[in-house]
């Protein structure tokens, strides 16, 4: 259990025991070491509502709070704050276990089945910029909740479907037979631009690629053997990012849209049965009383267009069926941009009202926000085009290569492109994962590749310094006692005893930036005990518990950076 859910349900029980039922105990980390190491701010809350003096009703809690064996001291502040300051013995025994656990003492919760959508490119470009912040946000929540011991699923809901297709389609088959696919293919936009001039300017293959679309969306086996051909060769430019960039993300995590594609007009019927569909200038659409149009009316849910032909709205809908019905997910966090909330808002009211979904099934869009360049709008090339990932990447690595050659001159060569690319792509991802997912950002290499402050290059380094004192200790002894006695060691082994806490936080809200601020602070607080508390000019049992706390530091970063999906050095 998390020690912020232990001191909570301590406090609910003294609540309780002075007669508050189902207060909320309020329990923060205290926001200065004044204040202890938690704080209960729940008491003032309480005592409005009962209109009794906060202080007054603090006391009689305080005297019911039971935390003998974790709190060594109790305090009451201002006008009610409850401050707790952690049992040192309690804090070094938790160290105790997570020293010696692989799971560094996290006891696994009961397991929900979480998938977490991310990624999801359209097959028909290349990956761009904007593909960026979904696949790493959605890959540290992947690891995270894995971790935590959730039954994980991965979807990469891709867009293999889809009118533009049957061009695409007739335009490999037209390249290869003058031979010219595999040079055609190697870049995926300008293949497409290619297959867009030659169906603007070809009546013929315009005609072709039309036939292609009625032919794929009829089930035609031979299209549909060129469609799935180029899908794949698509599908190989995604894995080449993913494994550049790291992600977890492979080829038994497709499911595109394609996959949901017969059982639209089956679930069209359903909605019809269940009285839902109106038809509205020719199109069949739910009506959603919930949200307005500019009118001020009902918006309308558009499932199937005039014509018959169905929507990503429809296949988003024919997803959630399926992960319901199917995969019986407790759990469902779509990574995806932040323009899209509409969507998603009336998308689960939708799947609600069918019953797609249950009331407690959490189906949540885990918006995000755009990466910005310095003009304050979406980033973009010089010549105004989209970045490709492809290139963002290289450039990361470069970047960092020129770094760390400047450092390190002496360095193998085969060395320092291995340390660039781990600080080069562990940059790139910590820029974007350290923020708040919810809101835009300015993209700044030389801020992100800095060796100061909250970034990527800073925790590695700071990881190598706790590796090379370990290094240096060759007494160093796994089972010894950590004692804690200074008040920078005190702070430390606290931080250090908060990461089940912070991964919690992090799981729940899909808020790695939690995580990043707490590795940030525990990189800081290392670096003030390493200052205050000689480690190796100390001796006996002193020197032996010091040594156990640069430990657990050092395995706390390469945990919490490996959960972020960053990779760490042992030296660098
Ligand atoms: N279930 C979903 N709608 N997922 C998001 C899909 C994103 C879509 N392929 C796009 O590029 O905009």
């Amino acid at each position: 259990m998390t020690i912020q859910q232990l001191i909570n349900d301590r406090v609910v029980a003294a609540l309780a025991a002075v007669g508050v039922e189902g207060a909320n105990a309020a329990i923060q980390t205290a926001s200065k070491p004044e204040f202890g190491d938690y704080q209960a701010n729940g008491v003032m809350g309480a005592a409005k509502a009962l209109k009794t003096n906060p202080r007054a009703l603090a006391e009689q809690v305080v005297a019911k709070l039971d935390l003998a064996g974790i709190a060594s001291k109790i305090e009451i502040a201002g006008p009610g704050f409850i401050n707790i300051h952690l049992d040192p013995a309690f804090v070094a025994a938790r160290l105790q276990t997570a020293l010696h656990d692989d799971a560094l003492g996290i006891a696994k919760v009961a397991p929900q089945k979480v998938m977490v959508e991310y990624s999801s490119v359209n097959l028909a470009k290349e990956m761009h910029i904007g593909h960026l912040r979904g696949g790493i946000i959605g890959d540290a929540l992947v690891r995270v909740n894995s971790f935590i011991g959730h039954d994980v699923i991965r979807q990469n809901h891709v867009g293999d479907w889809g009118t533009q297709f049957g061009m695409l389609v007739a335009h490999m088959v037209e390249s290869r037979a003058a031979g010219e696919a595999d040079l055609e293919l190697k870049d995926l936009d300008v293949f497409y631009k290619h297959s867009k001039k030659r169906f603007d300017d070809d009546p013929a293959f315009a005609d072709l690629a039309r036939d292609y679309v009625v032919r794929l969306q009829s089930g035609d086996a031979e299209v549909l053997a060129l469609w799935q051909q180029f899908v794949k060769l698509s599908l190989a430019h995604c894995n080449a990012i993913y494994q550049k960039l790291g992600l977890l993300l492979t080829d038994d995590d497709v499911r595109g849209e394609s996959f949901y594609n017969d059982d639209l007009p089956v679930l069209v019927e359903e909605l019809r049965q269940l009285g839902l569909l109106t038809e509205s200038q020719g199109a069949q659409v739910v009506f959603l009383d919930e949200f307005k149009n500019k009118e001020g009316e009902p918006a309308a849910y558009i499932v199937q267009k005039q014509g018959g032909g169905y929507l990503y709205a429809t296949t988003d809908l024919g997803a959630i069926r399926f992960r319901t019905r199917e995969l019986k997910l407790d759990r469902c966090l779509y990574v995806v941009d932040s323009r899209q909330s509409l969507h998603f808002q009336q998308l689960f009211t939708t799947a609600r009202k069918a019953g797609f979904l249950s009331a407690d099934a959490q189906f949540e869009h885990i918006g995000h926000g755009t990466i910005m360049g310095p003009d304050g709008k979406p980033l973009k090339t010089r010549s105004g085009d989209s970045v490709k990932l492809v290139d963002l990447l290289n450039e990361a690595i470069e970047r960092a290569y020129a770094l760390v050659s400047d450092k390190s001159p002496e360095m193998a060569e085969s060395e320092r492109r291995q340390i660039a690319e781990a600080v080069g792509i562990g940059a790139l991802k910590y820029a974007d994962l350290s923020k708040s997912r919810n809101t835009d950002y300015i993209f700044d290499w030389d801020a992100m590749l800095s060796f100061e402050g909250n970034t990527a290059p800073y925790l590695q380094y700071a990881y190598t310094r706790v590796q090379s004192v370990l290094r240096k200790a060759e007494d160093y002894n796994p089972a010894a006692a950590i004692v804690i006695s200074e008040a920078a060691e005190k702070q430390l082994a606290v931080a250090l005893s908060q990461f089940e806490d912070v991964l919690f936080t992090v799981a729940d809200g899909s808020q790695p930036h939690h995580l990043c601020s707490y590795l940030y602070s525990v990189a800081t607080l290392f670096s003030r005990f390493y200052e205050a508390c000689p480690i190796l000019k100390s001796e006996g049992e002193v020197r032996h518990s010091r040594l156990q706390l640069a430990a657990l530091t050092g395995k706390t970063l390469k945990t919490g950076l490996g959960l972020l999906g960053i990779a760490v050095l042992e030296a660098m």
